[in-house]
């Protein structure tokens, strides 16, 4: 039996609606919510990243900001930047693309940013608060991928899930995430013993490496939920590039029971998510949570 398809464009297209409808509802009384991006540098794909972030940010009805910066800046002009957004009232959310380039300390800016705007769920504060169960934002794709499996499984409680991969942006949040929906959690890495057999007996695979195809059919038990977070650019014998995942797709779809493409899974639902937070920021400053 083929696995089930899970369509991250169809359902981040409807979480976008719902959005919407709730910006339009928020927009009568107040200031529409407001998203703030910062790009340091020239980086092909964070460009093509801010440009759909900023389109849909718009489209759901909410203002977007834009700040361009060149790969010299300095630290400071970026804190100087981070500081003047906080105090901006028309200003919810706050995202800072990664990667930074080296002059730039990436933690000593994360910190920086008010975590009542941190979008991306990377402030300390935000990390913490969502570790205890106390609120907090919520990653964005971590959020987006636990949203995903819900779709095809409301009811989490019990499952085995493995995560491969221990990143502080998608495999520490992810286990915190899981855990919260009742999953016995293990976050496998690079020195896993026996990573086959490990995900041979999860209910539910995370695939966070960032290795093209690395997670093969023979891994996956029957039935299982596969989720790929890995978006991998590789090159084609003829030539041209391809978006491939973490997953060997092919040979992991006759398997699973569900799992997710890439492109058009977990990628789609990271931006959705990106809106969610921000309008719950809005919100919670509009003191209307
Ligand atoms: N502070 C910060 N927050 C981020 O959330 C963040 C970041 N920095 N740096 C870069 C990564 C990457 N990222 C993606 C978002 C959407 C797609 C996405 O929609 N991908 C499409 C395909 C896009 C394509 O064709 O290239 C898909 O998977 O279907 C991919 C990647 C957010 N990131």
């Amino acid at each position: 039996m083929a696995a089930i398809l899970i369509d991250g464009k169809a359902v981040a297209a409807a979480l976008r609606q719902e959005i919407a409808a709730e910006v339009a509802s928020l927009a009568i009384l107040r200031e529409k919510p407001g998203l703030a991006v910062v790009l340091v540098g020239e980086d092909p794909a964070s460009q093509v990243y801010v440009r759909s972030k900023a389109k849909q940010t718009v489209e759901v009805g909410m203002a977007s900001f834009e700040y361009r910066l060149e790969a010299e800046t300095s630290e400071g002009d970026l804190l100087w930047l981070i500081g003047e957004l906080n105090a901006n009232p028309d200003v919810d959310g706050i995202l800072v693309q990664l990667p930074l380039p080296p002059q730039i300390d990436a933690t000593k800016v994360l910190r920086a940013i008010d975590p009542s705007k941190d979008v991306d769920g990377f402030h300390p504060t935000n990390v913490g608060l969502v570790a205890t169960g106390a609120g907090g934002i919520m990653p964005c794709t971590p959020l987006g991928a636990l949203l995903l499996l819900q779709s095809v499984k409301t009811d989490l409680t019990g499952l085995d899930a493995v995560i491969v991969g221990r990143s502080n942006i998608v495999g520490k949040p992810m286990a915190q995430l899981l855990l919260g929906a009742g999953c016995t959690v293990t976050i496998a890495h690079s020195r896993t013993r026996d990573l086959p057999a490990l995900c041979r007996r999860a209910d539910i695979i995370v695939a966070a490496v960032g290795r093209p195809e690395m997670i093969r059919g023979d891994w996956i038990k029957p039935g299982a939920i596969v989720i790929d977070v890995g978006i991998n650019r590789v090159g084609d014998a003829d030539g041209k590039s391809r978006l491939v995942g973490d997953v060997a797709f092919a040979e992991a779809e006759a398997v699973a029971g569900a799992i997710t493409p890439v492109p058009g899974g977990v990628g789609p639902m990271t931006i959705a998510c990106l809106l969610r937070n921000t309008l719950t920021a809005a919100k919670a400053r509009r003191e209307l949570d």
